[in-house]
C-alpha cells in the first residue's frame, strides 16, 4: 500500500495495492506495520458502517474527550471526505483537506485524533466504513456547522445546493464558538 501526506501532513492518503484476477480482487485495508512505518500509530477499538443517499452530508464531527482517530473508506459509491484540523497549537489549525474516496479508487484517509471529520455523498448511494481508535461517546461529541465560513470547505455542491443533514448536524456550531472548549481539550 502507498501512504502519502496530504496538505495537512498528519492526515494521510492510503492507496492499497489491488491484486485483480479473474475471480475479482484482493487488497489489504489495514496493516499495522505498514501504517506504523508511515507514522500512524493506531489501536482500533470500533468499526463503523453507514449508508447514505446522494447529497447527504455527515459532519463535521469530533469528540472533545475520547477523541477518535479514524481510518475511513468507501465500499460502495463515492464521497468527498473532509478533515479539519482542530489542534489549537497546530500550524494548520482551522484548515481542511478533502479527498474523493470511492469504491473505484479504493482510497482511504487517515484522520488523526484532534480533527473534525465529515463527508458529502456524491453518488446515488454510498457505503462508508471506518475504524476508530476510541469509542463513540455521544456526551463528548460535537458538530461544527458544515458551512462554517472560517473553515470554508469547498464541498463542490452546486450554487443553490443544500445538502441533506441530520437534525443534529443542522444545529452545528461555528468554529469561533467551539474555540474555548477546543483550547481546553485540544490544547496540546
Ligand atoms: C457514530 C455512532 C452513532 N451511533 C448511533 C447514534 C445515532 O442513534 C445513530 C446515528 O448517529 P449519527 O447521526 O451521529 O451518525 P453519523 O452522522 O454517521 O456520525 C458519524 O459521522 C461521521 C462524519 C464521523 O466522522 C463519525 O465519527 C460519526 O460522527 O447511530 C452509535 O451507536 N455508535 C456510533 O459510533
Amino acid at each position: 500500500m502507498k501512504i502519502t501526506e496530504t496538505g495537512i501532513p498528519d492526515v494521510k492518503l492510503i492507496e492499497p495495492k489491488v491484486f485483480g484476477d479473474d475471480r475479482g480482487f484482493f487488497m489489504e485495508t489495514w496493516n499495522e506495520k505498514a501504517f506504523r512505518e508511515a507514522g500512524i500509530n493506531a489501536t482500533f477499538v470500533q468499526d463503523n458502517h453507514s449508508r447514505s443517499v446522494k447529497n447527504t452530508l455527515r459532519g463535521l464531527h469530533y469528540q472533545i474527550k475520547q477523541p477518535q482517530g479514524k481510518l475511513v473508506r468507501v465500499t460502495r459509491g463515492q464521497v468527498f471526505d473532509v478533515a479539519v484540523d482542530l489542534r489549537i497549537n497546530s500550524t494548520t489549525f482551522g484548515q481542511w483537506v478533502g479527498e474523493y474516496l470511492s469504491e473505484d479508487n479504493n482510497r482511504m484517509l487517515w484522520v488523526p485524533p484532534g480533527f473534525a471529520h465529515g463527508f458529502l455523498v456524491t453518488s446515488e448511494t454510498a457505503d462508508f466504513q471506518y475504524k476508530c481508535t476510541d469509542y463513540y461517546a455521544p456526551e463528548y461529541e460535537r458538530t461544527i456547522y458544515w458551512d462554517d465560513p472560517d473553515i470554508a470547505v469547498r464541498w463542490g455542491l452546486t450554487e443553490n445546493g443544500e445538502p441533506k443533514l441530520s437534525t443534529k448536524d443542522q444545529k452545528g456550531i461555528r468554529l469561533d464558538r467551539a474555540f474555548p472548549e477546543l483550547r481546553q481539550f485540544f490544547g496540546d
